[in-house]
């Protein structure tokens, strides 16, 4: 099965092409020309839809299956920010390096070295023949300084409940196991099989 993935972000690109070795999974960047998509819901799952629609719709061709992921990590001490608001969370224009960054020096700010803190992935699908959604978390602790280089986003402060070093530092196939988006795409991965 051919799944179309609504996003332009190559670390979730290449974690759910390692999630779905079942599948043939490519972005939608190989079929057309990439688009910007309004993400105003006001939840993961609303934003994963409205990307997944925006896809689906461009593409033109009735038989695919579109697959879209929202997420963001949601930090105790910040009252659950930068949540929906992850991606953006140093400015429009901020790249993964802006944003960790900046939730490092917020942590700070509240005189902690680190909060309880969790990841949500929200996955949307849409077909044909009507659209699903589905929730994968994954819990840990949000440090304020960045430790290795591996994942992507805020990877580096993130310390899965558990574990002893960030997601910087462990394997990859360590938040294989764990992550919100693993969680949620075996959760998908179970509609697929019913459609
Ligand atoms: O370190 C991380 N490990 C993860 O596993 C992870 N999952 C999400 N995030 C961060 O949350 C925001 C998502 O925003 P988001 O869902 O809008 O995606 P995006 O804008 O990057 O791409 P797109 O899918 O919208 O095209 C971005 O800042 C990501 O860095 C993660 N960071
Ligand atoms: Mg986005």
């Amino acid at each position: 099965m051919k799944l179309v993935l609504a996003t332009s972000n190559k670390g979730k690109v290449r974690e759910i092409q390692a999630l779905c070795e079942d599948y043939e999974v490519i972005p939608y960047s190989e079929l057309i020309q990439e688009f910007e998509i309004v993400e105003d819901g006001s939840s993961f799952k609303e934003n994963a839809l409205i990307k997944a629609r925006a896809v689906y719709k461009a593409l033109n061709n009735e038989d695919v299956i579109v697959l879209a992921d929202d997420s963001g990590i949601s930090v105790d001490v910040l009252d659950g920010k930068p949540g929906i608001y992850s991606a953006r969370h140093a400015g429009s224009d901020a790249n993964d390096k802006d944003n960790l960054y900046k939730l490092i020096e917020d942590i700070k700010a509240e005189n902690v070295e680190s909060s309880p803190a969790h990841y949500t992935a929200a996955i949307a699908i849409v077909t044909k023949n009507g659209e699903y959604s589905v929730h994968g978390w994954m819990h840990g602790t949000a440090l304020a300084k960045a430790i290795g280089d591996g994942g992507f986003g805020y990877d580096p402060m993130f310390i899965p409940l558990g574990y002893d070093k960030t997601l910087g530092e462990l394997n990859d196939e360590i938040k294989k196991k764990l992550s919100h988006r693993a969680k949620a795409l075996s959760l998908a991965k179970k509609i697929l099989q019913s459609i």
